[in-house]
Formats: structure tokens, sequence, C-alpha cells
């Protein structure tokens, strides 16, 4: 049966006709237990669903749609090491990053559990060797910046938790990353380096990414240069990747290859050796507290109830929205900017494994799966964007992150300028301002009625907006992990809900072979006649103002 013919999904589409008029104000004002009846609490972590356009019976009813869709099941499969990644005949294991004692899977002979801790047992040393200055250059100096460059899930992970979670002192690496495939960041990064004391961290999980092999490319080149003892300046590439064959061929030398598996999906890889950049430059104990925060997330997910389970009420949320209220986007806002590349990681996250109109049993779907998820450190998004999540004519649920304890200790002013704005702007859209107030307020300014009039609607705020508000009460890398696998385990219960599989990402494959046979026209400068009109419009006019 389609899924919108199931009977929680009908249940709930009559409790949505039922419910149009719902008024924040309102519930907040029937119950004053609202904020405590909703929100949830994790081990330094509180998520914020009071704000929501939800009642008892909504939460009842989204839980029962859940029960309907098997996600106790499905969540034991997933721990289990089930292949659920039908496409791909693949588990999904990257839990078992996070917990290398209690599960092990067997896969080709060796136990999951052994292969990380195996990786864990190669990356510690090589970290202390780094961070101790006894990693040396071709010159015999000690290597001082380290150049991750990734793309992707390859990127995204670790280049977030680095900034989260610098301390803002000068630690003994400097680390850069650079992902665009257009040569720019590359270009730039190597003028402020000194290939003496600079390696690169080439991370790819098939490490044929054309993006990062050309920037790999360009980097080895550069290193050559000033060192053309291939053997020597090769000491300053790491891999990063689960072809190991391919590391060899590229040179990266067999004790700086640092593993990872099939079993780990590119966008839930920061857990795997993907995470060595964060190891290097903020230390082990860092990536370490990592994986501990999403090992505690993976215990909520697996025991609390569905009804007290902080990921799954985010996935019904998200599906209530998304599917009954018709939000076809939903925004991210950090209020510090530490998580300035939040949005980003979450984008990827959600939209590259819940962007699928097919279902596990290969039918087209009925119902909306990819909402946009876009967003931006939420003080700058205030001079962007915020007019149109206050004005704007269509709704779109807001996630807020705010962190109690300043991440600078030193400006803690700026801080509470910051959370008190973080605060008040949800406040704000679910508050709004009424007729009545802009009336008043107008009347004190000392308008005329005319002008009053003809100012009225532009001044109102419609309020009743949705927002949840996630809090952390530090920084830390345990609550970033238990954040990020929070979000994880989001994504994983909404695709669960609608039967898709969020492991594979076949969409960005067509793109990527059309571009191969275009680059390689443009390069030899064949002019095709199979393409479009646009297309070879286009590329015509590229060759005729490119040079
Ligand atoms: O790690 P790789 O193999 O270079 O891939 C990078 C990224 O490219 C994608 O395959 C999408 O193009 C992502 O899923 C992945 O994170």
């Amino acid at each position: 049966m389609k899924l919108n013919m199931t009977p929680a999904w009908q249940a709930l589409q009559a409790h949505r006709d039922a419910t149009r008029d719902l008024n924040l104000n309102t519930l907040f004002a029937q119950n004053p237990d609202r904020f405590e009846r909703f929100s949830l609490g994790l081990n330094g972590l509180m998520f914020d669903f009071s704000k929501q356009l939800v009642t008892e019976e909504t939460l009842r009813r989204l839980v029962a749609l859940a029960r309907q869709q098997n996600l106790q099941g499905r969540i034991e499969d997933l721990f289990g090491g089930k292949k659920l990644n039908i496409t791909e005949d693949r588990p999904a294991l990257h839990t078992l990053l996070r917990d290398r004692s209690i599960y092990s899977v067997n896969e080709e002979g060796e136990t999951v559990s052994h292969q990380v801790q195996r990786v864990l047992d190669q990356m510690r040393p090589f970290v202390d060797k780094v961070r101790s200055g006894q990693f040396k250059g071709f010159t015999g100096e000690a290597i001082r910046d380290f150049v991750h460059i990734g793309v992707g899930g390859s990127d995204l992970g670790p280049n977030l938790a680095c900034l989260a979670l610098e301390s803002g002192e000068p630690g003994p690496i400097n680390m850069h990353f650079v992902s665009a495939m257009d040569g720019v960041q590359i270009v730039d990064s190597l003028k402020h380096l000194d290939p003496a004391t600079t390696a690169f961290i080439i991370t790819s999980k098939t490490f044929t990414t054309i993006d990062t092999m050309a920037n790999a490319d360009r980097a080895k080149a550069w290193l050559l240069a000033a060192c053309p003892d291939a053997e020597k300046a090769c000491r300053q590439l790491i891999g990063i990747s689960v072809n190991k064959q391919a590391m060899s061929a590229y040179g990266v030398a067999s004790s700086q290859q640092f593993e990872f598996w099939h079993w780990v999906g590119g966008r839930y890889s920061l857990w795997s050796s993907v995470g060595l950049s964060v190891a290097l430059y903020l230390g082990m104990h860092t990536f370490e507290g990592l994986l501990h925060g999403a090992f505690i997330a993976d215990q909520h997910f697996r025991t609390a109830p569905l009804e007290q389970n902080i990921p799954v009420i985010m996935a019904l949320l998200h599906v209530w929205y998304l599917n009954f209220c018709k939000c076809g986007s939903r925004v991210v806002l950090p209020y510090t900017s530490c998580l300035k590349y939040l949005p980003d990681y979450l984008q990827q996250l959600e939209m590259e494994s819940c962007g699928k109109s097919v279902s596990n049993d290969g039918e087209w779907l009925d119902v909306e799966t990819s909402a946009v998820i876009w967003g931006e450190f939420g003080p700058n998004g205030q001079h962007a964007f915020y007019q149109s999540l206050h004005q704007g004519n269509q709704m779109v649920p807001a996630d807020f992150i705010m962190v109690c304890k300043p991440p600078r200790a030193d400006n803690y002013d700026q801080h509470l300028l910051s959370v008190a704005n973080c605060v008040a702007q949800s406040q704000a859209l679910m508050t709004g301002k009424s007729e009545e107030d802009v009336r008043a307020q107008l009347q004190r300014e000392g308008l005329d009625e005319e002008h009053i009039e003809r100012l009225l609607p532009h001044r109102m705020y419609p309020g009743n907006r949705p927002s949840s508000t996630i809090v952390l009460d530090e920084l830390s890398p345990k609550n970033l992990g238990m954040l990020l696998a929070l979000y994880e385990h989001k994504v994983f219960t909404q695709s669960m809900i609608w039967n898709i599989n969020p492991f594979d990402q076949w969409g960005v494959e067509l793109g990527k072979q059309l571009s191969k046979r275009m680059y390689d026209e443009l390069q030899s400068g064949d002019t095709s006649t199979h393409y479009d009109g646009s297309t070879k419009g286009l590329m015509n006019i590229f060759r005729t103002h490119s040079r």
C-alpha cells in the first residue's frame, strides 16, 4: 500500500486538516508547562520543541506513524549490521566507529571492531609524532602546516569540527582546507606555504574524485618542484581512503595510508580516519571526545522510547512540516560563528541522504522526501534573510542552535549579545506583532491616522512561525559529536518512515559523467555536434571568451 494511503498517514492528514488554525501563543497560554513538556535533555544537550506547531495529539499520531513503519525494527537493523544500503549491497556501520566494544559484525573475515581498532592504533602514534614536531619534511624541518584536500563528506565534517573546537590559541600545527575544483583555493593557499614544512592530507573515499585529485595533483607538483626526489617529496602526502591500491599508486607511503571501509558512507565518515585532520589539529583526545559524544547519541537513539527519543522527535517534526504542512525547506541557525559550517554539513547529510523519489521497493513515491536544508550563522542571517523568515509568505521551520558557555572566555559580553539575539529571534517568529500593537506603536510615534493605515500591513508580523532550539551547555567535542549523531539519526528515522535508502547517492553520477566528456572536449578543442542547443551555445561562448 502506498504510504499516503496507510492508516497512520491518513489519520495524520485528517489531524492536520482539523488543526490548521493551531496558534503557538494560544498553546502556551493554555499550557503553562508547555516548555517542560515539549523539551528533552541528553547529557549536556537540551532539545526545546515547545515552539513547534504541534499538540500532544500530533505527537501521538506521528509516533503511531513511526510504529506503523516499524522504526524500532529498522533501528535494530541499523545497529545489527543488516544490509540497509540495498542498492550497494552493504550495511551502514558508522555507529560501530563510535563503539568498538559491544558489537562485532563480520566483514570479510575480520571483525569490524578489529578493523576500527587497528586504524585508531595507527592514528594515535602518528598524531603524537606530528604534534611533537617529529614529523619532518624533506629538509629535516618539522611539518607545521597541513592542507586537508577533500570534498563533500571528505571535507565538510573535518572542516566543521576543526573550526568548532579550536581554542583560538595557536597550537603546534596549522590546518588548511581545500575543496574547490576550480583551483583558486589551492593556488592561493600554496602562495603562503613553504614546501619544506607543509604536508597534504588527501581525503577521498574512492581516491578518484576529480575535484580532490586535481587539487592533490597540484599540491604534489608543488612539492616535486621543491624536492625532485619523488620518494622524499611523497613523504609529505598522507592518504585517507578505502582504496589502498590507488593511494599506493599515487605514491603515498603505506605507513601514511589511513584506511576506512565501504560500509562508511562519505557523509557519515567524520568518525573514521577522515577525522584524522581533527586529531592532528586539536589532539587525539578531541577526536575521541567526538566519538564519545556520538556514542552517547547512538545509545539514546537505540534505547529511548520513541516519545522521548530526540532524533525521532526531530524527524517526526520534519515529516510533519514537509509532508503535512507542505513546508519545503528548513533553516539551520547556529548562534556561534564556531558552528558556521554546520548548515553546510547538515545540507549534505540531509539532502544527499533523503533526495530520493523511489522507495526501497522500487516504487515511485507519492510523498515529498527531500526538503531544502539551508542556513547561516544566525546573526549574519539576520541581516540577509530573516526579513523573509518573519514576513515572507512561506513558513520555514527553523532549528536554532545555542551554546551556553562562551566559546571564548575573554569576550563574555559579545557572547551574551549573540544569545540574546538567538532567544529573541525565536520569540519574535512565534509571537509576531499584531495589528493593535503596531497601531499603538505608530500612534506613539505621532503618525497621523492616514499614514498609520497605510503602514499597518507592512509593519505587522504574522508570527506563529515554528522553531526548535537545541541548547548545548558548552561547545565541547562530546557535545558536537552528540549533536551531529542526533542529526544522523534524525535523517535515518525520516528515511525509514518514507522507506527510502539514505545511504546511496546515485543522483550525483550523471553530472560527473557528462562533465568528464565535456572537459575532454574543451581541452581538445573538439566541436561536438551531439549537444542540445543551449549546451552547445554555452561551450561556444566559453571557447570564445576564455583565453
Ligand atoms: O570521498 P570521495 O570519494 O572523494 O567523495 C566525495 C563526495 O562525493 C560524493 O560521492 C558526491 O559526489 C559524496 O557522497 C562524497 O562525500
